[in-house]
């Protein structure tokens, strides 16, 4: 049902601050006109037994069912939209080949309009029945390809941010697949901004327009700087790949003589706007020039472990202050599922600091610092981190943020959820949810308090 306009009763759960849940047990969440949670009431304060009386009254109500939990929706930071069929495929060479073998004769059929609303329209679905409320999207570099993305997602009713990827790199791009001229790379990027601001269904700003240069190896020195100035001059969001790999690091370091971090900041690219996605291989002073921009990285732990034969430092980031959340990096990363990212995000981050070869002595074994997290705190990546990353008011349920949200039905008899009344209590149950849930168990899904699945 539609939520504007209501007032709903449910329970569930949200994290503000990494590391801790907070417990919504039969909240009053009012939702404006606009689809911005207007206050929350909890049981206990003053007003609350007659907020709850009043709006059953006049028909305002709405109550979760019984054993349905609300969430903030997922923000998913790093998505390769044309990548989606091949989701779950070539995973088995290094990102270098794997870009040249199998992904630019992918994103090169994007050429193809009907292909590309067929591949765009499953997946913005399918990410939305995955509890994806937003998504950050690379496109291609096709400019009618990359407005039906904006037009699908605007249809679909997804919070999203969308970039018409630039790359015009001779040495690194091939023919079929490339930017014609670095005039073409900064035009394209213009009109696609020019494009989704003057999009007649898109008054309240849900898709947004993303400068997003593939990374530096795809680009020339030219269209970074010009890219950079499009970013100052409009206000947009940056995407980029940021030393994901030994080498794409090694490749700007012998390029620049810098690093990616270093370089992205030269070329003006690199602010409170900025999300870089990967970031495994940066350096200390990297992460120092990151903090002082006020940047933001997409930790991408599936994808990582087949192309970056790394582990993200990502507790190391979280305790400098960093911003930090989630991404899936279809088709990098084999799921489409914030969930399954949040479960390996845990995982990953625990190998870090056990290390994993049995023939190492325990002492020797691991991390020399702490680098594990648990499932508060990605859970709190994956909602709360992500719109923090993204500098919008989404991902938690708190006055004048966005109603955003998914319902969790763990009793959906085709889900995986199996609570047991007299064992599972408070933040348990989000644990539960975190490590078993599965897309049955995503029942409801809403966008600014539209009823979107
Ligand atoms: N994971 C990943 N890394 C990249 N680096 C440049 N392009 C890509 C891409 O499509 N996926």
């Amino acid at each position: 049902m539609d939520l504007r306009g209501k007032t709903l009763f449910a329970s569930g759960f949200h994290s503000p601050e990494r590391g801790t849940i907070d417990i919504l047990e039969d909240v009053l969440i009012e939702i404006g006109a606009d689809g911005r949670i207007g206050a929350i009431h909890r049981p206990g304060e003053p007003n609350y037994r007659s907020i709850r009386d009043a709006r059953d009254e006049t028909g305002e109500l709405v109550s979760l069912p019984a054993g349905c939990y609300l969430l903030p929706g997922f923000v998913d930071l790093h998505v390769h939209a044309p990548q989606y069929p091949q989701l779950g495929n070539a995973l088995d060479v290094p990102l270098e080949d794997w870009l040249q073998t199998y992904t630019f004769p992918l994103e090169a059929r994007y050429q193809d309009l009907a292909f590309a609303r067929r591949s765009y329209g499953l997946l913005v679905e399918d990410l939305l029945a995955s509890g994806t409320t937003t998504a950050l999207y690379f496109a291609t570099v096709h400019q009618e390809a990359t407005r039906a993305l904006v037009d699908i997602c605007l249809e679909k009713g997804q919070r999203a941010l969308i970039g018409k990827v630039a790359m015009d790199n001779v040495a690194e791009c091939p023919d079929y697949y490339r930017d014609a001229s670095t005039d073409a790379a900064l035009q394209g990027t213009r009109a696609l901004i020019d494009y989704v601001r003057g999009h007649p269904d898109n008054g309240e700003d849900r898709v947004l327009p993303v400068v997003t240069p593939r990374f530096i190896p795809s680009c020339t020195d030219a269209t970074l700087k010009g890219l950079g100035a499009i970013a100052a001059q409009c206000g947009c969001h940056v995407q980029t790949h940021c030393s994901e790999s030994d080498w794409a690091h090694g490749y700007v370091l012998s390029r620049h003589g810098a690093t990616d971090t270093q370089m992205l900041d030269r070329f003006g690219l690199l602010g409170r706007r900025t999300v870089l996605a990967h970031a495994n291989f940066i350096t200390v002073d990297d992460m120092e020039l990151i903090f002082t921009r006020q940047a933001a990285i997409a930790h991408c732990p599936l994808s990582n472990a087949y192309f970056a034969d790394a582990v993200f430092p990502l507790r190391a980031a979280l305790e400098k202050g960093l911003q930090v959340g989630l991404g899936t990096d279809i088709s990098g990363g084999p799921s489409a599922s914030i969930l399954e990212n949040c479960r390996a995000a845990v995982l990953v981050s625990r190998m870090l600091e056990s290390g994993v070869d049995p023939a190492v002595t325990r002492e020797n074994r691991g991390a020399a610092a702490p680098a594990q997290i648990d499932f508060r705190d990605a859970f709190h990546l994956a909602t709360a981190g992500g719109g923090i990353a993204l500098d919008l008011p989404i991902g938690q349920f708190t006055p004048g943020y966005q109603f955003d949200a998914i319902m969790i039905d763990t009793k959906a008899s085709n889900g995986t959820i199996r609570l047991w009344d007299e064992l599972d209590r408070g933040d348990q149950i989000l644990q539960k949810i975190i490590y078993t849930a599965s897309a049955a168990n995503i029942a409801s899904t809403w966008v600014g308090g539209n009823h979107i699945v």
